[in-house]
């Protein structure tokens, strides 16, 4: 059982749907993320270089999501998995959350949640 650094409410705008219209315009996207991350080290040592440096991940995400294209929230989610877990070599599990509040207006919000465990 591993600790878990997490990332709560991480907003970027992205090119994301399966619509024309989707497809000129940037929309909101919500992500929440656990990362399953052994802290010992971190803890003992006290280096950041020790552990996920949750800023970072944040950063890049943004970065990423905010630079791609895909008609699917799945496809996305499952590309940034694998993105992340070359990325952060501490990472063994990850759990995100994305959301994307325009896509239906009679919803608060609609999404997709995907777990993965990084393949040794
Ligand atoms: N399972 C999914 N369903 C839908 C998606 C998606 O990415 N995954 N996308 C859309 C449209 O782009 C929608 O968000 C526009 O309102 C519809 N269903």
């Amino acid at each position: 059982m591993h600790d878990i650094i997490y990332i709560e409410g991480l907003k970027t705008d992205a090119i994301i749907g399966i619509y024309d219209w989707e497809k000129q315009q940037r929309q909101p996207l919500i992500f929440d993320l656990e990362m399953s991350v052994p802290i010992a080290n971190a803890a003992k040592s006290d280096q950041i270089e020790d552990t996920v440096d949750y800023k970072s991940v944040a950063d890049f995400i943004i970065e990423w999501a905010g630079n791609s294209r895909f008609d699917l929230l799945e496809t996305l989610l499952e590309q940034l998995t694998e993105e992340l877990f070359s990325r952060f070599s501490a990472i063994r599990h990850l759990k995100i959350k994305i959301g994307k509040p325009q896509a239906v207006p009679q919803a608060k919000t609609v999404g997709l949640i995907i777990q993965r465990s990084r393949q040794e």
